[in-house]
């Protein structure tokens, strides 16, 4: 059996803030971030599984990745917890803002890593992460391919 991609794309709003950046991202602001999730495996061969002929359900993988990143990231504000915007994120938290502290700089590059780990983490074991595409604005992209990271 041939093996097969299977994308789904997902879109969120999310703020952030890159803590000592020299250019304008420094600034609390915000994006529509586009995600597309590839994963690869064989479609099912058995007739009388209900999922006969998929690798995944869409809605399966649509669970796992807003269960994991769109339902987190979507209308929240992250920051890294190791500089001191810490303490601006205290104070939006306090005022009940939605904030997302992570343990690492919030670029494309690093959230995609995260979201990678993430994804891989909740997928049947058949199926693998194929690729990841992050997009930040309509110019500005990041991808993350497995075959990149054996
Ligand atoms: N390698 C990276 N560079 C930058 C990132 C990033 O995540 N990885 N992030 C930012 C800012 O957060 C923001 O996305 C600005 O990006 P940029 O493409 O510079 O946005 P513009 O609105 O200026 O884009 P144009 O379409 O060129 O007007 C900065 N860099
Ligand atoms: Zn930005």
């Amino acid at each position: 059996m041939s093996n097969i991609r299977i994308t789904k794309q997902f879109s969120f709003e999310t703020g952030h803030a890159l803590y000592g950046y020299d250019g304008k991202c420094k600034n609390v602001h915000g994006h529509s971030y586009k995600l597309s999730v590839t994963v690869i495996g064989t479609p099912i061969t058995d007739k009388t599984n209900v999922k006969y002929g998929m690798v995944i359900d869409f809605s399966d993988l649509k669970k796992i990745v807003k269960e994991e990143i769109v339902n987190v990231f979507d209308h929240a504000t992250v920051f890294n917890k190791n500089t001191p915007h810490i303490e601006l994120a205290k104070e939006l938290e306090d005022r009940g803002h939605n904030v997302m502290l992570v343990d690492y700089q919030p670029t494309s590059e690093m959230m995609i890593i995260d979201f990678a780990k993430k994804i891989k983490n909740r997928l049947p074991e058949h199926i693998d992460l194929h690729s990841l595409k992050l997009q930040e604005t309509e110019t500005s992209f990041a991808e993350w391919f497995a075959y990149d990271n054996i």
